[in-house]
């Protein structure tokens, strides 16, 4: 049976100093099929997939392609193998064209117009082969992000790739972008690809793989088939218990208003990123932004946590006002009990050389609690670090553990639970879901909905349309830096949505209602 395996994993086993992150793995992944792999923040999926691809070496334990044991001691030795990966992390040359970027470390030389030709013709028919249409002269950092991923795809398959390795490819995409994305994977398998799905969307991994594998502490408890299986069940396997995917919201009266926005202008390089748009956020109320990514949401929420001046118009942020002329920066707001969740965790929510001890008072650092009169309280700090870190369930629970060597919904974690632990009046909130595996989904939702209760006003931003429709109380709509449309969270479905987010006419609406 062993012909029909693309891969195998025997006894992989991987430890970095204390923590287990690889427990005698066992894996079979099928030819040609989509084999998805879940498990818990922390979980080991990443690892897991970094030694299949040379980036660490297992202390234990053989990979088998093709039936063949193979020693894969970096990442050439796995693109020889016939291995690609496309990271979340993009690993592309920005200010590269696109063809340049898939030719970029291959054979035939960037500067020889004979290979830059052939690599034209190869990259065209690979675009033609899997529906990967692309321009190849186009600059990678001009592409949006849906683009830029499927350069990654072709730059595998370029390199000769049987096995296909996404390592949650769907959290910075669009829903558009990953309807697409799926219909990619679906032609890849067509054509005998193997693909190897790691995500934390359940959705996905029913809708789009043929075998589930879940890992859990590093170990791999379960192999089902898609078919044989639903959500429910591979949530539970996943977190060893049953997961509610519906949040309980209760009607709630809203107080004053805690945010207003009136007629606020950001501009950048000349072009009006928010045009004079208005809005209130009251106490007791979640205020979900809705919108396709590049609509103006993360200028918002830049310009209303201090990283972004305002042209124009004003913000009030619990009492006090923001203008052009009277610009608040990031500590500052932070001071008047604002709370700020940012999309990108890497950029602007963390240090990567940082402790989680110093990740957990990043902007907070002043605070009389975590100083002596000179000094920074030690004691305080890893105390107050240790005890928020066991409360998110943030794994391992160790405080001198540098930031950059958390799973990426831990880092997630991290980050959210610094900024509600604050107790802010306001929540500036993006994405706060991102990467992170379904049981650590409900309790950070109850924790939002609970600031709701507590009377504080949320600004909530996220691509995840469930999300905002099951949190929000009401749901405004971004387009083209003009809010487009509100709705009440009660009347807004999917498709609803979804034409706003497009911009359509009225009657499409209309329509869009009757046939909801
Ligand atoms: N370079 C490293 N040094 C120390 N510990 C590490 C390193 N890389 C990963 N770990 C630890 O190994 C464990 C498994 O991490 P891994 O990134 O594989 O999890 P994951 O299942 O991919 O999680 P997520 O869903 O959050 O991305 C975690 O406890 C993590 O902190």
């Amino acid at each position: 049976m062993t012909d029909s395996l693309a891969i195998e994993l025997r006894g992989i086993d991987k430890r970095f100093g204390e923590v287990h992150a690889n427990k005698y793995i066992d894996l079979k992944v099928n030819k040609g099929t989509i084999h998805g792999i879940v498990g818990e923040n922390g979980a080991g999926k990443s690892t897991l997939m970094s030694i299949i691809y040379g980036f660490y070496q297992a202390d234990a334990g053989d990979i088998l392609i093709d039936g063949q044991v193979v020693h894969i001691k970096g990442s050439q030795d796995a693109i020889d193998a016939g291995i690609g990966m496309v990271h979340q992390h993009f690993m592309l040359v920005d200010n590269f064209t696109v063809l340049e970027n898939v030719m970029l470390g291959t054979e035939g030389g960037m500067m020889l117009r004979q290979g830059m030709s052939k690599a034209r013709t190869e990259l065209q028919r690979l675009a033609t082969d899997y529906g990967l249409d692309i321009d190849p002269d186009a600059i990678v950092e001009e592409l949006p992000v849906g683009l830029q991923q499927r350069v990654e795809i072709l730059k595998a398959l370029y390199r000769g790739a049987k096995v296909l390795i996404l390592d949650e490819p769907t959290g910075v995409l669009t829903p558009q972008e990953t309807e697409h994305l799926f219909k990619i994977l679906a032609s890849l398998k067509a054509r005998g690809t193997t693909v190897i799905l790691i995500t934390h969307k359940l959705r996905e991994i029913m809708a789009a793989t043929d075998h589930v594998s879940v890992m859990r502490r590093g170990e791999m408890v379960a192999h089902v088939d898609t078919a044989n299986t639903n959500r429910e069940e591979l949530a539970e396997l996943m977190v060893g218990r049953k997961v509610r995917f519906k949040v309980e919201r209760e009607a709630h009266a809203p107080g004053k208003a805690l945010l207003s926005v009136k007629d606020v202008v950001v501009r950048e390089g000349g072009v009006d990123r928010l045009k004079n748009i208005s809005f209130e956020v009251r106490e007791g109320e979640i205020l979900g932004v809705a919108g396709v990514s590049g609509n103006g949401q993360s200028e918002l929420l830049e310009a209303l946590s201090g990283i972004r001046p305002i042209n124009g118009g004003v913000i009030e942020l619990n009492g006090h006002q923001i203008t052009a002329e009277h610009h608040m920066d990031p500590y500052q707001i932070r001071g008047i009990g604002v709370g700020h969740v940012p999309e990108d965790r890497h950029k602007m929510g963390l240090i990567n050389k940082f402790d989680a001890q110093e990740a957990f008072i990043l902007g907070y650092h002043r605070k009389a609690e975590y100083n002596h009169t000179f000094l920074q309280n030690k004691n305080a700090i890893l105390k107050d670090c240790q005890e928020k870190m066991d409360t998110w369930d943030v794994r391992p629970a160790d405080p001198c553990l540098k930031t950059a060597n958390f799973s990426g919904g831990n880092q997630q974690k991290l980050v959210i639970a610094r900024e509600v632990e604050q107790d802010p009046d306001v929540l500036l909130v993006g994405q706060p879901t991102r990467g992170v595996d379904i049981g650590a989904i409900e309790f950070i939702h109850k924790r939002i909905i609970d600031m709701r209760n507590a009377g504080k006003a949320v600004l909530l931003v996220s691509v995840e349309l469930d999300e905002i429709m099951s949190l929000a109380d009401r749901i405004i709509v971004m387009f083209d830096g003009n809010i487009v449309g509100e709705i009440s969270s009660d009347q807004a479905d999917e498709k609803t949505l979804g034409l706003m987010m497009a911009n359509c006419t009225p009657d499409h609406l209309q329509q869009a209602g009757g046939n909801a």
